[in-house]
């Protein structure tokens, strides 16, 4: 082992080292740990972890594709840092990312552009690869299809992917996870209790498809894949991860056991929504017709005006629709705000 693979091994800072001492991780590290588990370092904040007996699962946990969502990212430092140390034993594939190094650094959502609007293959589209957002989202997507081909050829795996977020604003359900569209195919339940027991009790049903993460993943590698939106976002060390205690929990278990186990599905136990429309800032003078701190899922009776901008109203079309993830200075034609209404499944 030379002295960058000790100090992975035996200190399990690789998220500091991503963002501190990038250059150091350019060229791919290849390691196996005392307790027989692989490691690759491909990137920056992109890291591998085979177990030497593997279970059949290939699991793909993301965080920090926004920089300043810093929770998440917390939880997936410390999980690194557990199985680099060999405090913790993966006994399945692990792929950890961490998407935005430099937006961590300026504690912001995003340098130049919003990386989650940039996946499967919209970081190409013109003007083309002009910024380190769409050239990492293109890195970040390779690297996922890599993993999946490489778990490919030892037979096929289980796929998850479970991209991890904050929200911007507070939330009347302080935890939730966003469905990607599944084209039709049903909405899969053991998923909602594996969700469930991450405390996330609110599920977001998308309608159509989108260039986030978890849709890439969904889409194109029928992986098992949410957006998970673990409470508001705060800068580093000032999150009460109590409040993540039982994310953390069942992430660990994931990695580390062959299989979880959960109570059977009831659907009083969630709340589930389901997009109603999709409304996208058009015009530079778009605005929002409720306060800045209103909490996402706050509900407004139908014909209420949530957002305005010249030459368009958007109205509540129904009793009860709810506002999630408004924010009316994104850029122009990108999602200012969804409208959801409850369903059931
Ligand atoms: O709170 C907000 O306004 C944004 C939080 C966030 O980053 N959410 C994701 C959701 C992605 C999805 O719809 O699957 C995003 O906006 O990228
Ligand atoms: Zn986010």
């Amino acid at each position: 082992m030379n002295q960058l693979q000790q100090r992975l091994t035996e200190q399990g800072d690789f998220l500091h080292l991503s963002r501190t001492q990038p250059e150091l991780l350019d060229t791919p590290i290849d390691l196996t740990l005392a307790n027989g588990t692989g490691v690759r370092v491909t990137a920056p904040g992109i890291i591998q972890f085979s177990a030497a007996k593997h279970q059949g699962k290939d699991i793909v946990l993301s965080c920090g594709v926004h920089g300043n969502e810093t929770a998440p990212i917390e939880i997936c430092d410390d999980l690194v840092r557990a199985l680099l140390t060999g405090e913790l034993e993966t006994c399945q594939r692990v792929l950890v990312l961490f998407g935005n190094l430099p937006a961590m650094d300026i504690g912001e959502r995003f340098v130049e552009e919003n990386m989650n609007r940039l996946f499967s293959g919209a970081h190409s589209d013109t003007p083309g690869l002009v910024n380190d957002e769409r050239r990492r989202a293109k890195q970040l997507e390779q690297s996922i299809a890599d993993f999946y081909a490489q778990g490919n050829e030892q037979g096929q795996n289980y796929r998850c992917h479970y991209d991890l977020h904050t929200a911007i604003r507070a939330s009347k359900n302080e935890k939730f996870a966003v469905y990607p569209y599944r084209h039709g195919k049903p909405w899969k339940t053991e998923q909602l209790q594996f969700l469930l027991a991450c405390g996330v009790n609110t599920i977001l049903l998308s309608n159509g498809p989108t260039t986030t993460f978890s849709y890439y993943s969904s889409n194109e590698f029928d992986a098992d894949a949410f957006t998970v939106e673990l409470g508001k976002v705060r800068p580093f060390g000032q999150n009460d991860m109590t409040r993540f205690e039982k994310a953390r929990q069942t992430l660990t278990a994931l990695v580390s056991q062959a299989e979880l186990s959960f109570p059977a599905y009831n659907p009083d136990d969630f709340h589930i929504y389901e997009v109603n429309q999709v409304i996208n800032r058009t015009k530079e003078d778009f605005r929002l017709n409720f306060a800045d701190d209103t909490p996402n899922f706050t509900d407004y009776p139908k014909g209420t005006v949530l957002a305005e901008e010249p030459g368009a109203t958007y109205v509540a079309e129904q009793d009860g629709e709810a506002i999630v993830f408004p924010n009316a200075k994104v850029a122009l034609g990108q999602r200012a705000l969804l409208t959801v209404v409850p369903t059931t499944i």
